[in-house]
């Protein structure tokens, strides 16, 4: 078990960053230990880290009760063996609840979600995610999506807070995040974390590469590992022959993936979800406001999952 700080174990993962789904059971209460199997299938899988009850995970839709046995169980499951980290979101007063509710269930650290509702201006927001690291011993990676958009101006300022180790881009500016690592790389000394965030990261992997950023999420890690894994392995060969694997699973898996997931709105959790069951572990549906994938889309998805491992032979001793 390690107290290494949480960046120096998140900055060259050993293996995909898991973000699990929130296992509910047939009366849609929370059903800890479908997914405590979750979670420990994830880590035997070779997951580096896990983002509990963060976006996939339905943050959103649990109530803080439910989001601390989710972490605690998590952190119990992982048990010092990879670093869990715990979404932390809505206004600043919740967002500081829950931060305090995963310091006590034993995170390792927190994924600032964005505020709810309202659209606030980057002073306001530096506030919002500053008094945030300052509520608990936790650091904390800010997730830029939705409401939460910064200039590089407003990053520059949070890499230079106490307790804000990182920043996630959900948005997908590729414009906006180059002058935001170039911003922060120009002012501010020492190593600010950046993780491609989008709904299905490795899509876009090479793209954020190829402005400095390496880290990323993983959603397709919930449902086929084997596939996410191949591709983590591929993407950070950093060789020809490892792209070539990279893109041959962008063409043949996540491209189709990305564009199936496009055909409903929630589907980034929701088919997710379904995937989830597909693999066998009924974890079952999500909560309202989403609803569950149409049939065909599930059925597709369980046709993508399988031309995705086939293309893995392909993959094999390549990278
Ligand atoms: O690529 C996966 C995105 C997952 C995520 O960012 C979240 O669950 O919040």
């Amino acid at each position: 078990m390690t107290s290494a700080p949480l960046a120096s174990r998140l900055r060259v993962p050993s293996g995909p960053l898991f973000f699990p789904v929130t296992a509910y059971g047939p009366d849609g209460a929370l059903d800890l230990d479908t997914f405590r199997a979750h979670v420990r299938g994830g880590i035997e899988a070779g997951a580096a880290a896990v983002f509990a009850c963060c976006g996939t995970g339905e943050f959103h839709a649990l109530t803080p009760e439910e989001f601390q046995e989710c972490v605690a169980a998590a952190v119990d499951e992982t048990a010092g063996r990879v670093p869990v980290v715990a979404g932390a979101g809505y206004g600043t007063a919740l967002a500081v609840r829950y931060a305090r509710l995963a310091e006590e269930a034993g995170a390792d650290g927190l994924l600032a979600m964005p505020p709810y509702l309202v659209v606030a201006g980057q002073e306001g927001l530096i506030r919002h995610y500053t008094e945030l690291a300052a509520a608990t011993s936790l650091d904390v990676i800010v997730y830029q999506r939705d409401n939460a958009v910064l200039t590089p101006e407003s990053v520059v300022e949070l890499a230079r807070a106490d307790g804000v180790i990182g920043f996630k881009d959900g948005l997908g500016d590729m414009d906006l995040m180059q002058r935001t690592v170039s911003a922060v790389r120009s002012e501010v000394p020492g190593d600010f974390l950046y993780f491609n965030g989008l709904p299905t990261a490795e899509l876009t992997g090479l793209a954020y590469r190829g402005i400095g950023v390496t880290l990323y999420s993983s959603a397709v890690f919930c449902f086929a590992p084997d596939i996410a894994l191949a591709f983590h392995r591929a993407f950070n060969a950093g060789t020809p022959e490892g792209d070539a694997v990279v893109n041959r699973l962008v063409d043949g898996f996540y491209r189709p993936f990305v564009e199936l997931r496009a055909l409903g709105r929630g589907y980034a959790v929701s088919l997710v979800k379904a995937g989830v069951r597909l693999g066998g572990l009924d974890v079952g549906p999500v909560r309202p406001p989403l609803h569950e994938p149409a049939d065909e889309h599930v059925k597709r998805l369980a046709e993508l999952v399988e031309q995705g491992r086939a293309l893995l032979g392909d993959a094999k001793g390549t990278v």
